[in-house]
């Protein structure tokens, strides 16, 4: 019903107030600036029938001049005030956006991943940055000048009413039907508006996949297919905006020529009335320019009517979000102040810095029990009810300081099985316990402190080498949580200061990466932040990148990720293990974290693994023989289940499955190396 709609979109405006409130004072003077400012404008056919019935009649050019002055007066007060409004509802207004997109951006950050599974990339991107940018215009612009015109409008229709009533009803006679066109107007663009904002969403995605995946489109030759794809969605988008600039094409047409038949009815039957004797030419000049003056508030309320429509569309868009309900312990951390996951992880310190409460790194878990998974049953929350849950009663034990590989067939569900250990996804059933702890009762902040995750895919942030890594690390060993904006060659070693001619390491650094630290320059390489250092170093050899790192142009410092150098995978893969070793994590979920190595790296990023996984309770999704070969026991996970556990020997001779997964026949694309 379209009279429903129009009060939801009021509704859905409504919704701002909590971040319209703390600059209400400032956005209400600026609209009572805008106000004032329109009501002087309706002062200038007031002062112009002074002049024409006083003065021009007179032949007083004195008076004349007066009131021309006095024109010029309220016309550069007018003018002045809304210079004012503009100045009082800036900035205020920058701070409302920016204050909605740091809650989206928060609230996005403390959402699940099933969350982030289900909605697309670009959508969240467009109601981030174009619903918030379309909403900051329409508080400031859109909000104030409904108001001005509501208020000029009333204004200029008592003084045409003073003037002269039976010309004022001519002239207000169209505004009934108008304002009903304007409903039925609203309700059409209010749909339209939805559909546009929603495929500009799509298309975001469209560019940005097109972006993250050109290698494999080029690769593949699928240039051709994935612009068809972009020029459907562009061409859907096109007729829609073209839809919408009909609508709009269409209103504005009647909103403007009603009125000005209005006006031009009450101009013939003015002049009559002046030539007969009834009505003075200077209330007649004073009428017919009131009625000029409202032309202007009229008919901007067709495109004002637009805009308020695709603002109460954004909010939609942006409450559609922060709708998303936490998960509760979420909530409640968020509730206390508590680190829920956009901050630096706690973790224990370096050796001789141990964290108060939380287990010392680089030891043994000591006492406990390990990492348990009992009758642990998961199911996606988008699938199907009638599938199978990927993970149907996995039991499995991994004893504190053991490390246990995990081998299935591809889409068993190892990687599910990992992702639940730092609560990626709730378990639908079961309990996963650190030390007999379950971890769903744990705080999210001190299960990153126990368990620390690399993932098959590695990702880099835009920020240096050093903080990438030390993301990993608690907030003492971690000085600068937030990446710099700009690499910068600072007091550093910017190329002139690492030596050769192009940035390479000069000789002797070279060889200081060998078996020496890759320093992190500046105000860091001081004092408090040895242990950093240390920590940073340790991590980089055991992941066998400290060599390539200190040839990086900047070393540590070198901005890496997607505004900085592009590294090869198995680069961001040994980059990756550093952030998960480097704080010395009592437990360890490494998801094939080396995949992408090489050969003769893999030997050598094994060699040193070997080290910290001895002294950590691990558990490594291995698809390579090599990879299963580091750790002190295998688990096959089957058909959502653990089929088997044992060493890698008992397991070849008692498990087939296992065998062929070793041979390579199960999985072909990743076995055999
Ligand atoms: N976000 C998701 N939503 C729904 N189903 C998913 C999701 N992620 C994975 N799955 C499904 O869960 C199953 C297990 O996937 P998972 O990635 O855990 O397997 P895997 O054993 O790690 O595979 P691989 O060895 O190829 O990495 C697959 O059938 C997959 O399609």
């Amino acid at each position: 019903m379209p009279g429903d709609e129009g009060r939801s979109a009021v509704r859905s405006l409504l919704r701002l107030w909590p971040y319209v409130r703390p600059v209400r004072v400032r956005m209400f003077g600026a609209a009572l600036v805008a106000v004032l400012a329109s009501c002087t404008g309706l002062v200038i056919p007031l002062v112009l029938k002074w002049l024409v019935d006083g003065p021009v009649a007179d032949r007083d050019t004195a008076g004349v001049w007066a009131g021309g002055a006095l024109l010029l007066g309220v016309g550069v007060l007018e003018a002045g005030l809304f210079a004012l409004r503009r100045w009082l509802s800036a900035r205020p207004l920058a701070g409302v956006e920016a204050a909605m997109r740091a809650d989206f951006y928060q609230h996005l950050q403390r959402l699940p991943v099933s969350f982030h599974d289900r909605w697309p990339s670009g959508q969240l991107l467009s109601r981030a940055t174009t619903d918030l940018e379309l909403l900051r215009r329409f508080l400031s612009f859109g909000v104030t000048f409904l108001l001005v015109n509501a208020v000029t409008v009333l204004a200029g229709c008592v003084i045409l009413l003073s003037q002269r009533w039976t010309l004022a009803l001519v002239v207000l006679g169209p505004f009934v039907p108008l304002v009903w066109l304007c409903t039925v107007f609203e309700n059409r663009y209010a749909r339209a508006a939805r559909r546009a904002q929603d495929q500009i969403g799509d298309l975001t995605t469209l560019v940005e996949e097109a972006v993250l995946g050109i290698r494999v489109i080029k690769g593949f030759g699928r240039h051709r297919s994935q612009a068809r794809a972009f020029r459907a969605l562009s061409g859907r988008l096109l007729g829609t905006e073209l839809a919408k600039a009909r609508l709009l094409a269409r209103i504005w047409a009647v909103i403007m020529l009603l009125p000005e038949l209005a006006i031009g009815a009450a101009l013939v039957l003015g002049t009559l009335q002046v030539a007969e004797g009834g009505l003075s030419a200077g209330t007649l000049v004073a009428f017919l320019s009131t009625a000029l003056a409202l032309r202007w508030p009229v008919e901007s309320t067709g495109f004002l009517l637009a805009l308020s429509n695709e603002a109460a569309t954004a909010t939609e868009r942006f409450f559609e979000v922060l709708d998303e309900p936490l998960p509760p312990d979420v909530l409640r951390e968020a509730g206390t102040g508590t680190d829920t996951g956009t901050g630096p992880a706690r973790v224990p310190g370096p050796a001789g810095r141990p964290s108060a409460g939380a287990p010392s790194g680089g030891r043994r878990s000591g006492h406990g029990d390990g990492l348990r998974f009992s009758g642990v049953v998961f199911r996606y929350p988008d699938s199907p009810v009638e599938d199978p849950p990927v993970l149907d009663g996995v039991d499995l034990h991994v004893r504190t300081g053991e490390t246990m590989a995990l081998v299935g067939a591809t889409g068993s569900g190892k990687t599910t099985l990992t992702a639940l250990v730092p609560r990626l996804h709730e378990v639908t059933a079961g309990r996963i316990t650190l030390d007999g702890e379950d971890v769903g009762a744990m705080r999210r902040a001190e299960l990153r402190a126990r368990v620390a995750v690399a993932f098959e895919e590695p990702t880099l942030f835009s920020a240096s080498v050093a903080e990438n890594v030390l993301m990993g690390a608690d907030a003492e060993l971690n000085p600068e949580a937030g990446p710099e904006p700009n690499p910068g060659p600072g007091p550093g070693p910017g190329p002139d200061s690492r030596g050769g001619p192009d940035g390479a390491a000069a000789p002797d650094e070279a060889s200081d990466a060998d078996g020496g630290s890759v320093p992190l320059p500046g105000p860091r390489a001081n004092g408090d932040a040895t242990a950093t250092q240390a920590a940073l170093d340790r991590a980089l050899r055991v992941s066998q990148a400290h060599e390539f790192v200190a040839a990086l142009p900047h070393g540590a410092r070198t901005q890496v990720g997607e505004q900085g150098l592009s590294l090869s995978g198995g680069q961001r893969q040994r980059l990756a293990l550093a952030r998960a070793v480097v704080a010395r994590p009592p437990f360890l979920v490494l998801d094939d974290p080396l995949s992408a190595l090489d050969v003769h790296t893999e030997a050598a990023v094994e060699a040193a693994l070997r080290e910290v996984l001895a002294s950590t309770t691990a558990l490594v999704v291995a698809h390579r023989s090599s990879t299963v070969l580091l750790a002190d026991r295998v688990a096959l996970l089957s058909g959502g289940r653990i089929a088997a556990v044992g060493t890698h020997q008992e397991l070849l001779e008692s498990s087939a499955q296992y065998r062929r997964l070793m041979s390579g026949s199960d999985q072909p694309a990743k076995e055999g190396s």
